[in-house]
């Protein structure tokens, strides 16, 4: 099965999945384009693994361009890190074939805005007791699709907006495999 994996960021998920697949942790995986919209270090991990990739830059034609990108033969589009907002349009044609991963425990502390440490300031802030990651499917909704799965662990008082951002990277690295190879595989 080929999967599509959009990103905006050093890809440190890309990278998890691409060992994965590599390790058999993601089953009858194959990925068939990487595609970020803005410069980042992402693309040069697929490049480093000779996995098909480009970039495609935010403003005018970004949506048109993007919706041309995705191969024909993508059986699951992957956003993992990938911080442009989609069209309904778009997550209307790809129903139920597109993931996100989000950092933080859906529902609380998502949509518009709620990304990067901007989420770990919030749940912080709100005094939260734990925190981690969802994998879920992308609708019109942002942050609102069904969630596939989650990890999550104990805030102590000592955690940071940096110290919760490497937790819940660590909790992201378990569960996208997982995730992946459950929609993929069931
Ligand atoms: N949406 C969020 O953006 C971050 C991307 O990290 P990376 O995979 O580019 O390292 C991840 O924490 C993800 O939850």
């Amino acid at each position: 099965k080929n999967i599509t994996i959009l990103i905006s960021g050093s890809g440190t998920n890309l990278q998890r999945i691409i060992d994965c697949i590599d390790n058999g942790k993601i089953r009858n995986a194959k990925i068939n384009q990487v595609i970020a919209d803005r410069e980042c270090f992402g693309l040069e991990r697929a490049e480093k693994h000779n996995i098909p990739n480009q970039l495609i830059k935010r403003g005018k034609d970004f949506y048109e361009n993007l919706e041309k990108a995705i191969p024909e033969n993508t059986d699951l589009i992957v956003l993992a890190g990938f911080l442009s907002i989609l069209k309904p349009e778009f997550c209307e044609k790809w129903s139920g074939k597109i993931i996100n991963i989000h950092p933080a425990l859906l529902p609380k502390f998502g949509g518009k805005g709620m990304w990067g440490h901007h989420v770990h300031n919030a749940v912080i802030e709100a005094g939260e007791k734990e925190s981690g990651a969802t994998v879920h499917f992308v609708t019109s909704g942002i942050d609102e699709g069904k969630v596939i799965l989650q990890g999550k662990f104990d805030i102590d008082e000592h955690d940071t907006a940096e110290t919760l951002a490497q937790k819940v990277h660590q909790i992201e690295y378990d569960i996208f495999p997982i995730a992946i190879d459950l929609v993929l595989n069931k």
